[in-house]
C-alpha cells in the first residue's frame, strides 16, 4: 500500500540512495555539441508548469526533521514522524563524512485521495495544475491569480527596478536566503521561482511577454476592459507556451522520430481535431518522479556570464539558489539569456554537477544536499516499479545480470544492488545511450514522449482543439499566426535591449548548427503574432 519496495533478492531493504550516488554519479563536464543550456532552464520551467509534489509537513505547517539536529544520525522510528524516510549517508562517504554527516533528511510526499473514495495503494498528489496552461506563470488556484495581477490594463504586477520590470518581490521573509537591502527574492506563479537565478529569468521573460500582450491588446482595443484583456493575453501566452514546448522544446529532446511515433508533433494548418476524452492527462508517477528528473543531469554548475567582448563573471550555481538578487545589475537579465542560448547543456548521462550532489541549497554552508538522493529515494516513496519493468514496458527486452548494462557501469551497479531487478528506474533510465535522434535512452524518451501525448490530447483547451471541443478556440487565422510563436521571437521582445540585439531562429538549437545562423530582432526572420487579428470591431 505505502511500504517502500524491498530487494527481489531476498526482501531486504534497497540500499542507500546516497552510496548509489557516489558509486554512479561523479560530477564531469561532457557537453552536448547541437543543443543549448536552454533546453535546461526551459525543461525546469515547463516541469514547474506540470508537476509539484508536497512534502508532508506537522499539522501547523513545520517542517519535519528526520534527523538529529546535527545530521550525524536518523531519530529513531519511534520518535520520528511516520512520514520520515531518512537517508543513510556511511561513515566512508566521500564528502560528507568531513562535516561527520549520516543522516540526510528526506520526508515522504502527501498522498492523494483517491476519486472515487476507496481504499488502496497509495498515489501521490499534485500541487499544480498538470496541463501545459501556464499556471507557473498565473498560479494554480484563482486565488494565487489575483493575487499576481495588478488590475490595471490587464497586466500582471511588477517591481520596477530604476527602470526594468522584474518579477514583483515576494512577501515571504522565509523564500529566499536573505531579505537584505539591495537584494531581491521574487514572486510568481509557481513556488519554486528562486530555486536558481536562471530560472527567475524564465519567469520574468513569462512575466513581461504577458505583459507585452497586455499592451498591445489594449492599444488595439481601446474598449476592453483590464479582465477582458487579462484573460485574453493570458490565453495567447498559454498558446505560445504550447507551441514552444511542441514545436520546439520537444523535437530537440526527444527527436523526430519519437514525434511521429507518439503523434505529438504540432500540425501546421487547420485545427487539430484530436482532442479524446478517453486520454487521462494527468501527470504519471514515472514521468514526474524519475524520467522528466533527466534534466538533473543536463544541469552546468557554472555560469559563464559574458560582458561586450570577455567574460564577465564565472558564476558556481549554489551562490545563485534561493540568491538572486543579481537580478537587479543593469546587464544581468540580458547576459543570463544569452548565456542560456549560446552554451551547451550538459549531456543526459551519469554525470552529475557537484552543485547538485553536494552543494545544492547549501545556502553559506559549505555543504548542502545530494539531488541524486533525493530523486532515488522519491522514487521509492512514490512507489516506482524498478527500471527492467519500464524497459519491458517500452519494448526492450529485460536486463538479466549487470553484465548487460556493459563494462563501465555493470560492475558498479552489481557493487550497490543485490539484483538486476532493484535498479531504480531514475538510475537505470540515465543509464542508458541515446535513442534514435533523442538526447535520452529509450525508456526516458518513451516515458516523457506519452506523458506529453496525454498532455494535449486529454486537454480540451489545447489552443489548437477545434471549436466542437475547445469552448476557447482560436480562429483559423489566429492559430495559424500563433504557430509562427518562439521562444527566440520572445526573447527579441522582451530582452532590455542592451546585449539581445540578435538570436538564432531556435532557441534550443546552438547558434552555427547548420540552420541555426543568427537574425536580428529587429528583422523578419524571426516571425511574430500578427496581434492585429485580436483586433475586435464590436
Ligand atoms: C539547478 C537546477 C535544478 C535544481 C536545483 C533542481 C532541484 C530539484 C529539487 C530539490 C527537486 C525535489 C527533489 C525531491 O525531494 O524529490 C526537484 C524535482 C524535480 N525536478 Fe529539478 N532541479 C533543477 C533542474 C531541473 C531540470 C533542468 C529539470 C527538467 C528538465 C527538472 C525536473 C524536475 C522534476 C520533474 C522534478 C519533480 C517535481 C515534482 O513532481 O515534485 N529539474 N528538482
Ligand atoms: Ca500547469
Amino acid at each position: 500500500i505505502w511500504l517502500p519496495r524491498v530487494s527481489e533478492d531476498q526482501g531486504q531493504p534497497l540500499n542507500s540512495p546516497r552510496i548509489i550516488s557516489t558509486a554512479l554519479f561523479p560530477d564531469g563536464d561532457v557537453p552536448n555539441r547541437e543543443i543549448t543550456l536552454m533546453l535546461m532552464q526551459y525543461g525546469q520551467f515547463l516541469s514547474h508548469d506540470i508537476t509539484q509534489s508536497i512534502d508532508s509537513t506537522f499539522v501547523n505547517g513545520s517542517a519535519i526533521s528526520c534527523c538529529t539536529p546535527d545530521g550525524s544520525l536518523q531519530l529513531p522510528p519511534h520518535i520520528r514522524h511516520f512520514a520520515c524516510m531518512p537517508i543513510y549517508i556511511p561513515p566512508k562517504d566521500p564528502f560528507f563524512s568531513f562535516f561527520k554527516q549520516g543522516c540526510m533528511n528526506f520526508v515522504r510526499s502527501v498522498m492523494a485521495p483517491r476519486s472515487d473514495c476507496t481504499l488502496g495503494y497509495a498515489q501521490q498528489m499534485n500541487k499544480v495544475t498538470h496541463f501545459v496552461d501556464g499556471s507557473s506563470v498565473y498560479g494554480s488556484t484563482p486565488e494565487q491569480t489575483a493575487e499576481l495581477r495588478s488590475f490595471q490594463g490587464g497586466m500582471l504586477k511588477v517591481f520596477v527596478d530604476f527602470g526594468r520590470e522584474l518579477l514583483p518581490l515576494s512577501k515571504d521573509p522565509e523564500a529566499c536566503i536573505t531579505q537584505e537591502q539591495g537584494s531581491a527574492c521574487f514572486e510568481s506563479g509557481d513556488s519554486r521561482t528562486n530555486q536558481m537565478i536562471s530560472l527567475v529569468a524564465l519567469h520574468t521573460l513569462f512575466m513581461r511577454e504577458h505583459n507585452r500582450l497586455a499592451r498591445e491588446l489594449g492599444r488595439i482595443n481601446s474598449r476592453w476592459s483590464d479582465q477582458k484583456i487579462f484573460l485574453e493575453a493570458r490565453r495567447i501566452l498559454t498558446a505560445e507556451m504550447q507551441v514552444v514546448t511542441y514545436k520546439e522544446f520537444l523535437p530537440a529532446l526527444l527527436g523526430e522520430a519519437a514525434m511521429k511515433e507518439f503523434d505529438i508533433g504540432l500540425k501546421e494548418f487547420d485545427y487539430s481535431y484530436d482532442y479524446d476524452q478517453r486520454v487521462e492527462p494527468s501527470v504519471t508517477n514515472e514521468f514526474a518522479s524519475a524520467a522528466f528528473r533527466f534534466g538533473h543531469s543536463t544541469v552546468e554548475g557554472l555560469l559563464k556570464i559574458y560582458g561586450v567582448d570577455k567574460m564577465d563573471e564565472m558564476i558556481s550555481l549554489p551562490e545563485t539558489m534561493f540568491y538572486p538578487g543579481r537580478m537587479r545589475k543593469h546587464l544581468f537579465y540580458d547576459q543570463l539569456l544569452s548565456t542560456l542560448t549560446t552554451e551547451p547543456i550538459q549531456e543526459v548521462d551519469n554525470l552529475l554537477s557537484e552543485s547538485l550532489t553536494k552543494y545544492m541549497f547549501r545556502a553559506g554552508n559549505p555543504f548542502g544536499v545530494d539531488l541524486a538522493s533525493l530523486n532515488i529515494q522519491r522514487g521509492r516513496d512514490h512507489g516506482l516499479r524498478p527500471y527492467n519493468d519500464y524497459r519491458q514496458l517500452v519494448g526492450q527486452a529485460r536486463y538479466t545480470s549487470f553484465k548487460d548494462f556493459g563494462a563501465q557501469f555493470g560492475p558498479k551497479l552489481a557493487s550497490v544492488y543485490s539484483s538486476v531487478d532493484d535498479v531504480d528506474l531514475w538510475v537505470g533510465g540515465l543509464l542508458e545511450s541515446k535513442h534514435a535522434g533523442s538526447i535520452l535512452g529509450v525508456t526516458f524518451r518513451d516515458i516523457i514522449a506519452d506523458q506529453f501525448f496525454r498532455l494535449k490530447k486529454g486537454d480540451k483547451y489545447f489552443f489548437d482543439h477545434d471549436p466542437s471541443v475547445n469552448p476557447s478556440h482560436f480562429t483559423l487565422e489566429q492559430l495559424q499566426s500563433l504557430r509562427k510563436s518562439s521562444l527566440s521571437r520572445m526573447i527579441c521582445d522582451n530582452s532590455d535591449g542592451f546585449l539581445l540585439a540578435r538570436q538564432a531562429l531556435n532557441a534550443f538549437k546552438l547558434p552555427g548548427v547548420p540552420g541555426n545562423e543568427f537574425h536580428d530582432c529587429n528583422g523578419n526572420e524571426i516571425p511574430r503574432i500578427n496581434l492585429m487579428l485580436w483586433q475586435d470591431f464590436e
